[in-house]
Order: structure tokens, then C-alpha cells, then sequence
């Protein structure tokens, strides 16, 4: 698991971890394995030595870590320079140590032209707000050099606790983060700033009492989660899965949804409704039945028959996963049930579920994915590039990382109903089938992609070997 802490809960541990060293050994670890990616950037564009890199430097410990970066990469035989965004407000000690090593200090934003590589450590975790005045004149003038961009911590301008971005930020190729990921890192719009993330450890530890914000599953975390049958498994034993989906008008949604769930780990799968899917799938049973879980709405359409339908599923006292039509057809009443409930909206859907709009969602979707989860009492999956996965019983949000923009395509998301309704089933927790449904979704796409332009079918048709890579 890695896991993303607030900038407080960084604090502190800064804290504690700075009263047991010497003075300013954190930093140094910091700018060692800033300086070392910085390298790596450097050898892989041509070579480290003879290199031109160029240091945006604000007025914190943002500026001193890419200060003391920017001393040892001079000392590597690259030629460094800093612009300073307010000259008297540097960091002392890492402006003596660049300039100790053969670094300059230059006051001219043409150095940016010539640059193999722009640090950014204008601000850090002490951001506020977007970049002002000089902060954002520099910011701006590295984009328009072109040159490649290794942001200190986190983008300068984006929310470290929240991901929100309220104003002008830089736009990074790497980012190195230091001792924790920052929410920010994991979070719309702000992570889409931050590159490829690179994580240093300088030894930072959080106490057990202390909450991450976020939560990002890894391989080995989503196998532990999987379903494995037993030797003693029966079909029933192992979870049997009903979906009400699809219509006469969206018969594809049926298709996908109960493809990906026979696909799930699940023992069987019931189809409820007008399509004909057993031509396509022999293995599912027509007709209603006791299940262990419902996915109700994919294609669902809405008129009085997709009301009813919904509303048939929400009355069951098994747990139910609601897609696309069924979340526009819900009254919030309904989400009074006895088992869980989990809804999978995107930002639109989101949107009409709260009464906002949609750009609302996406500049604050850690905010609002709580706000769902507890309006609704239900588990929330808002999906996205970097899909969020919040419970009504958890302060707790998990992300999903494991994705590729091949997954936007017609029916991807019926394909991801079927799979959570399938490890719901299957007897994962809500939040468990949520988040491990998701990664597998993102598995299912990186899988297919490799083979070329991707369709939902070809989605479900990789369930299996996605499923098996993650067990090896
Ligand atoms: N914690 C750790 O474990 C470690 C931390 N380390 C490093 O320290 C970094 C945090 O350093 P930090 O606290 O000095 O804050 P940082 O972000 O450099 O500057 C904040 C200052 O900028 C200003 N300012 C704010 N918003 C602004 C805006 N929108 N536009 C313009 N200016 C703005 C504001 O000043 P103001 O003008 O408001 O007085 C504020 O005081 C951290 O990210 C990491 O890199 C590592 O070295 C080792 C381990
Ligand atoms: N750019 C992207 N990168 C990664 N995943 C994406 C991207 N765009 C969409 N997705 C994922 O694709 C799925 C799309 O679902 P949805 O919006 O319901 O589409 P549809 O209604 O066409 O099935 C979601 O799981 C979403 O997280
Ligand atoms: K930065």
C-alpha cells in the first residue's frame, strides 16, 4: 500500500524525526535524491556532465532543497543556475552552498532558454493558493523554454492536502516527494501537474494513530483481496451475482456488465431483464434468484420500467451496485437500505446527484467524493483518470493508479459494474470491492492496449488474464 499524509501529519513526524538528527540532515537527504533523479533526468537526455540546468527558487525549504540539489549537480560538472523569485527572502544556507560548488545566481529568466532541465522548488508543502507575482512569472517562463521540468515535493501551486488548483501552477514532467506522498500527488486537477512521482525516503514515520488521507493499492494488495477458490469451493460457496442491466434500447450495456462479472471470481450469475444474453453467455441464468449482490442501471434507460426495475433491486437486503441510468433515476430515499450500497458516478453523474455542476466535481473531487459517501450512506466510486473510492464509515479515501486513458471508451464503465458487483459477491467488503474492482478495470485496459485500440469487449475479454497476472 502506499499511503498519502497530510501536510500537518508531515509536520509533525518532520518534527519529531528533526529532534533525533543534526541540524539540516533532513534536507540533505531531500536534496540527495532530488539531485540524484535530476541526474538520472540528465544521462538519460544526453549526459550529466556539461549539462545546463536552471533552479526556480521561492523563499522556503522548497528553495533550500533545490539550492543544495543544485550544489551537487555543479559539483557533478553541470553548470547551475538559480533565478530567486524574492532574492532576500532565499534559503541562506543552500544560496552559499550553490555558490561554494561553482553555481550561480543570475537574475536574467534567459538562462531558462538554454536549460537541459528546470528544477522547480518554488513552493512546497508551505504553498497557498496559486503561484503570485514573481512565483508565477517564473513558473510561466519555465513552460514557455520548453525544457523538462522536475518539480521539488510537489507542482509549485497545487494543493498539497486536496490536489485543488485555484490559480497558475507549474506543470511538471517528474516530481520527486519527500518522506510521504502528498494528497495532492493522488488528486485531480493537481496530479495531473505532477508527472511521473518519484517517492525519497528520508525516514519519515507515522505513528499507527495517525490517518492517511489517501490510500493506493498496489499489486500485492489487490491479490491478498482477490478471491482464490478452495478446494471445497461450490458455485454457490463462492458467491453468485445478479445483474439488473441493459434494455431493449442499450441491450451492450447487458452484454458487458454480465461478461465482466462472469469473469469476476463469482460462482454464478443471474440476468434479470428484457436482453437476450444467454445466446451470447450459456453459463447465466435467466431470471431472478437469491444472489449475494445486485449491479442495477447500466443501460438501464429511464423510463417507468427502469424505475422500476431499480427500485426492485434497492428493496433486496443484499449489498447493490448502482450505475449510470440508475443513478440518475435515485431518489435519495432509496439509499435508506439495510446492506451496503455502492455508486459509481462520474463527474456528471456526480454532479446531478449533489446539485452542483460538474466543473464543481472536478476542481474538489476529494471534497466531494466524501460529501456523496455521506449524503448518500453509501460506498462512492468517482471515476476518472485517477478514480477516488470513499466510504460512508471511513474518513479514509483510496485511489486508483493502475488506469490508462484507453479505459475511456463506450461501455468501459458497464464492464466495471459487472466487476464490482462480482467480488461483491465474491464477499469483498464494499470499499475492498470498490477499490480492488477498479484496479482490475485499469489492469483489464494496460492489458488490452498492448494489443492495439482497445473496445469495452475487449475489456471483459481480458478479465481472465488481468486476474492471473495479479495472482503471480
Ligand atoms: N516536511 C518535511 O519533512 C521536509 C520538508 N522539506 C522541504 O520543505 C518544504 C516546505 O518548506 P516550507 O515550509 O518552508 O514551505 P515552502 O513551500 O517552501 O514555502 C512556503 C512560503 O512560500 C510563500 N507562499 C505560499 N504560497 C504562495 C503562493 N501561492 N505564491 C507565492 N508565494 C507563496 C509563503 O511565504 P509568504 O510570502 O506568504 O510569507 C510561504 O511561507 C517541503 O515541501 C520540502 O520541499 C525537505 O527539505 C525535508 C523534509
Ligand atoms: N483518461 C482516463 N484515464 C483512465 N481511466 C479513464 C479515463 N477516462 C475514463 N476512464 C475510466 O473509464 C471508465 C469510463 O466509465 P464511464 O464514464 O461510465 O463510461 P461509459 O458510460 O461509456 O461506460 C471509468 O472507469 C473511468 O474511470
Ligand atoms: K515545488
Amino acid at each position: 500500500m502506499r499511503y498519502a499524509h497530510a501536510v500537518a501529519d508531515v509536520r509533525a513526524a518532520e518534527r519529531e524525526l528533526m529532534a533525533r538528527l543534526p541540524e539540516g540532515a533532513l534536507m540533505q537527504r531531500a536534496a540527495f535524491g532530488l539531485a540524484t533523479v535530476a541526474a538520472d533526468m540528465l544521462r538519460d537526455a544526453g549526459s550529466v556532465y556539461g549539462s545546463r540546468v536552471a533552479l526556480l527558487v521561492g523563499v522556503g525549504d522548497n528553495g533550500g532543497d533545490a539550492l543544495y540539489a543544485g550544489a551537487l549537480l555543479a559539483g557533478r560538472g553541470v553548470a547551475v543556475h538559480a533565478l530567486l523569485a524574492d532574492p532576500d527572502r532565499a534559503h541562506e544556507g543552500g544560496l552559499s552552498a550553490l555558490r561554494d560548488a561553482g553555481g550561480r545566481i543570475v537574475a536574467d529568466a534567459a538562462v531558462l532558454d538554454q536549460a537541459d532541465l528546470v528544477v522547480d522548488g518554488l513552493l512546497g508543502i508551505g504553498g497557498r493558493g496559486g503561484l503570485r507575482g514573481e512565483f508565477a512569472r517564473l513558473a510561466e517562463a519555465a513552460h514557455e523554454s520548453g525544457a523538462p521540468i522536475l518539480a521539488v515535493d510537489l507542482p509549485s501551486g497545487i494543493e498539497a492536502d486536496t490536489g485543488e488548483v485555484s490559480g497558475p501552477a507549474v506543470r511538471a514532467d517528474v516530481t520527486v516527494t519527500f518522506g510521504t506522498h502528498k494528497p495532492g500527488l493522488f488528486v485531480d486537477p493537481g496530479a495531473s501537474h505532477a508527472g511521473i512521482v518519484e517517492f525519497v525516503d528520508i525516514g519519515l514515520e507515522f505513528p499507527p494513530s495517525v490517518e492517511p488521507v489517501l490510500e493506493n493499492l498496489q499489486v500485492q494488495d489487490v491479490r491478498a483481496l482477490l478471491p482464490a477458490p478452495g478446494r471445497s469451493s461450490h458455485k454457490y460457496s463462492r458467491g453468485v451475482v445478479g445483474l439488473a442491466v441493459g434494455s431493449e434500447r442499450y441491450p451492450g450495456a447487458a452484454l458487458l456488465a454480465v461478461g465482466a462479472a462472469l469473469r469476476s471470481g463469482v460462482g454464478a450469475v443471474r440476468y434479470s431483464g428484457p436482453v437476450d444474453v444467454v445466446s451470447s453467455y450459456p453459463e447465466v441464468i435467466a431470471g431472478g434468484g437469491k444472489v449475494q449482490a445486485w449491479v442495477v442501471g447500466s443501460g438501464l434507460g429511464r423510463d417507468d420500467e427502469a424505475v422500476r426495475r431499480l427500485l426492485n433491486v434497492l428493496a433486496t437486503d443484499v449489498p447493490v451496485v448502482v450505475d449510470a441510468d440508475g443513478l440518475r433515476l435515485l431518489p435519495r430515499k432509496a439509499f435508506e437500505r439495510s446492506a451496503p450500497t455502492i455508486i459509481t458516478p462520474h463527474a456528471g453523474e456526480a454532479a446531478a446527484l449533489l446539485d452542483v455542476t460538474a466543473e464543481q466535481i472536478e476542481g474538489q473531487r476529494l471534497e466531494y467524493v466524501r460529501r456523496l459517501a455521506q449524503s448518500y450512506d453509501a460506498t462512492v466510486v468517482l471515476k476518472g483518470p485517477l478514480t477516488l473510492i470513499a466510504g460512508p464509515q471511513t474518513s479514509r479515501v483510496r485511489v486508483n493508479t493502475h488506469a490508462g486513458p484507453v479505459l475511456a471508451t463506450a461501455g468501459s464503465g458497464d464492464v466495471l459494474a459487472g466487476i464490482i458487483g462480482g467480488l461483491l459477491a465474491g464477499g469483498l467488503s464494499p470499499y475492498d470491492a470498490a477499490s480492488a474492482g477498479a484496479y482490475l478495470h485499469g489492469a483489464t485496459g494496460l492489458l488490452a492496449a498492448r494489443s492495439g485500440p482497445v473496445a469495452a469487449g475487449d475489456l471483459v475479454a481480458s478479465l481472465p488474464l488481468a486476474w492471473h497476472n495479479i495472482q503471480e
